[in-house]
Order: C-alpha cells, then structure tokens, then sequence
C-alpha cells in the first residue's frame, strides 16, 4: 500500500497562542503522574494533558500553554481542590529557581511517588516485578549537594546576580539562599558576593563551582582574564577569613592557587567511600550526593556479591565510584569509561589506593562495531554498568559475547533502562532486584538499580 507523507502539526508556541489562538482555559483532576512526576490532568480538549505541580486527585484551572493533535502543555492558575499530601516549599526561591521543583511534596511522598510511576513503567514494560523490590536509598532531602556550579552574571562593574538558571529561562536567579547545598557550601555562596563586587576586575568571572571535601571545602572561580593583584588579594583575604581553599581557574585552564587549605596538602579534590579515596579533576563526574553515593556503592556490592573469583566489568566506570569498590573483593576489574582524563584518573586512583587488579580502557560505549571487537571486551563472570541518560543499547550488543552471570544496572533515566531491560530479558536473564535511589531529593530525577541473572 502507498505510503502518503502527513506533515505533523507543530507545537503552537506561547507566541502563537497569545495571538489569539489559545485553546481555552478548563478545570481538571490530576489523575496519575507521568515519569517526570507531572501530572495529568482530565480536560474538555480530548488531549492527554500535562501539567507540573500538581499532586495526584487536586483539582485545578489549567491554563493551556502549548499543544499538538493529541498533547497539551498546562500551566496552574489556581488549585481548586488541595491534597492533603500538598506541603509549604521551604525554598523562598521556589517557584523563580529551576532546581527543587518537587518541595511541595514532603520526601517521603517524593519517594514512594517515584518508587509508584517506576513499578508501573517495569510492570507495564517488563512484566510482574513481584518480589524484586527492595527498599528505596535515600538522604536528608536539604543540604545534600556536596558540589555545585552557580553562575557569575554581570550586568555592570557593581551589579552581580549570583545563582542558578530561573526554570525555563537563561536568566539567573540571584540566591539569597540554598538549602540544597551542604551547608559549608552555602555559606561559601552566600558570603563571597560582597567580596566580588568590591573587585575591580570582576566582571572576568564567570561561574564559581564548590566542593565539600571529605576534611575541607573548596570553591573554584571561572575567569576569562587574569585578576588584578589587588584583587587576588581581596579574594585571598577572603578565603583566609572562611579557610577555603581557592584556585582561580583560566579559560586556557592555567589556574592560581590564591589560598591553599591546610589539608588541601598539595592533593588533588578527592572524596571517599567503602574506605576507597578517590581523586578527581573539577571537569570529571562525581556523584552529587554523599549520603546516597555512600549507600549505593554498598548495595552494590551486596547485590553483585563479588569474590576473589570473579572478572568484573565495570562499564561507565568514571573515576572508579564502583571499579575499586570492586576491586577490593574480586580477582580482576575492568573499568571503561568515554572520557581519557576520567581513565588516567581510575588508573591513579587504583595506585593511590593499591589496587593491582584493576584494567582502564577508554572507549566510546554509545557505538558497537561487531568487526572490530574493543580489547576490553572478553569472558567476564559479572557486570555492572552505570550510564548516562541515553542507557546503553549498544554495549546491549555485547552481553552474548560476554556471558555476565549477573549483571547490575545502575540508571538515571527509566525510560532508556527499561529499553535495555527489555533486551536482557530476551536474551534470558530474569530480574531478580530493584529499587530507587533518590540522588535528587526535591527533583523529579529518579535512579534506579537493577539486579538481573542469567
Ligand atoms: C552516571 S556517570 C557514572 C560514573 C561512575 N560510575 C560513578 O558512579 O561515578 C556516567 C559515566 O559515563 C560516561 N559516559 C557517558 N557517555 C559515554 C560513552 N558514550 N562512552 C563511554 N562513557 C560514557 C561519563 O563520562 C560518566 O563518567
């Protein structure tokens, strides 16, 4: 039968729509969640309607911002009917800010909400996930990020917004606070804009990144030209003044170190875990949120159960947050990761801690060339992989030539993972566990892991 091209319709833009074409304004109940917790909302338009901040069975006068033939984008103009699950957001920037968009839901609500829309994905996907839930990692939902990056925005010499991205917008949101961060790395935020704008060549700054080490914090200012001396002093004063450790970073990446931390010792950022230290450059991964990294790697551990019998691959190894947790329980481990900087760093952080059983490839995973087979492929007794949010279809491909008796997915999107499941369980592996992590508390991010056996 001939196939006639259909043109789409276009999504009508805000633009568009305030020119007259808006579909109408309705009230609607939330009915369920989708995977990135908005709701969606009953309307008299005949679309599957979206709606963000929105608590399952509130009813609410929806204003339709943008739309197709069957999906339409909402926004709340006033809820009619309240949850009782509804809370008060404790941030004063709710709302402006783009991050914690979930703090009117207390985290335990957060969590078994997450934990409900993940079930229904692999139910719906996978089939009958009966008995393979485990109990959801968590942390405090505040004061959580042990790293950050906020953005230098100046609109003058003595004119500075210092924050992070508004929702939906370039535009900045100048903090006055941020229980999100460890509370070491909102001070530094907070007490540091003063100092700024007494600089006189400021205006060459362009982000500051703070880290809270294991013994120390660190902040890292962006600039695209060197300081004046006086002004390195005045910033030197300062992190005298906090004992922060300060380094000026260059665009051509030379940096100044302005005031060392005794700890710092000349050593690079490192963070540990499983009694592992592991040292890593600003540019490389690291996970967010100690609490939850902490308890992951251990569950890791306990599900993979590796022995000093065992090849493990390690794939999207990064610095070596599983490799060497690994290494330390098994005969052999071998790490690949995309980025050569994050290989040279596993490879060190392997010396640093002793750890001689440990191989380091670098290698793109998002490709498969079955002609070519990658060295680091070979007959392995277990695997754990922990990608990006695009999952992993193409190391999917490698699974039959390296017969994984057990294999742990570690994900931050559900939708690529359950991609991948749905490969591994035809080709015979059973899902044995799973279970959410909730690296992001106030977020709607959601990660999960899952124990699968041949
Ligand atoms: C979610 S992080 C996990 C890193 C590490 N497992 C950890 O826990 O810190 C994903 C890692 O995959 C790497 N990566 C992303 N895409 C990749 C690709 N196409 N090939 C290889 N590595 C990739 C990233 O550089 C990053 O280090």
């Amino acid at each position: 039968m001939a196939k006639f091209f259909k043109p789409t319709k276009q999504l009508k833009s805000r633009k568009h729509a305030s020119a007259g074409k808006q579909l109408a304004q309705f009230s609607g109940v939330a009915e369920k969640y989708d995977l990135s917790l908005k709701s969606i909302v009953s309307n008299p338009h005949g679309k599957v309607a979206f709606v963000p901040g929105l608590l399952t069975g509130e009813t609410a006068k929806i204003k339709p911002l943008t739309y197709t033939d069957k999906v339409l984008q909402g926004q709340i103009i006033e809820i009619i009917e309240e949850s009782e699950k509804r809370i008060a957001p404790e941030c004063e920037h709710f709302g402006t800010c783009g991050g914690c968009q979930l703090q009117y839901l207390a985290n335990e609500d957060q969590v078994t909400e997450k934990e409900n829309v993940l079930k229904q994905l692999m139910e719906k996907q996978l089939g009958s996930i009966e008995g393979v839930w485990q109990p959801a990692i968590t942390s405090e939902s505040w004061g959580y990020r042990r790293a950050a990056r906020l953005a230098l925005w100046w609109t003058g010499k003595k004119k500075l917004t210092l924050g992070f991205r508004e929702s939906k917008s370039k535009h900045i949101v100048d903090i006055n606070s941020c229980a999100i961060l460890a509370p070491a790395l909102e001070k530094i935020a907070l007490t540091i804009k003063p100092t700024l704008l007494e600089l006189e060549t400021g205006q060459n700054l362009t982000h500051i990144q703070l880290f809270d080490l294991d013994d120390y914090q660190c902040a890292i200012l962006r600039a695209t030209e060197v300081l004046s001396l006086a002004d390195q002093q005045r910033l030197i004063d300062f992190a005298v003044g906090l004992n922060v450790h300060l380094i000026v970073e260059y665009s051509d990446s030379r940096y100044d170190v302005l005031h060392q931390h005794t700890a710092a010792n000349g050593e690079q950022l490192h963070y540990s875990t499983d009694n592992v230290k592991f040292e890593f450059s600003p540019k490389d991964f690291i996970q967010v949120n100690q609490a939850v990294n902490d308890q992951m790697v251990q569950q890791a551990m306990d599900w993979l159960k590796p022995t000093a019998n065992d090849t493990v691959l390690d794939l999207f190894s990064g610095v070596g947050n599983f490799t060497l947790p690994l290494a330390k329980r098994s005969k052999q481990v071998i790490g690949v990761e995309g980025v050569s900087n994050m290989v040279k760093q596993l490879k060190h952080n392997a010396q640093l801690n002793d750890l001689t059983n440990v191989e380091a490839y670098q290698a793109d995973l998002s490709v498969f060339d079955e002609k070519r087979p990658p060295t680091w492929l070979k007959p392995i007794d277990k695997l754990l992989l922990d990608p990006a949010r695009d999952g992993a279809l193409a190391v999917m491909q490698t699974i039959p030539k390296i017969k994984p008796k057990q294999i742990l997915y570690i994900s931050c999107n559900p939708t690529t993972m359950v991609r991948d499941l749905k490969i591994l369980l035809a080709a015979d592996y059973q899902l044995k566990k799973a279970g959410i992590l909730n690296m992001f508390p106030n977020t709607a991010h959601m990660e999960a892991m899952v124990l699968l056996e041949k």
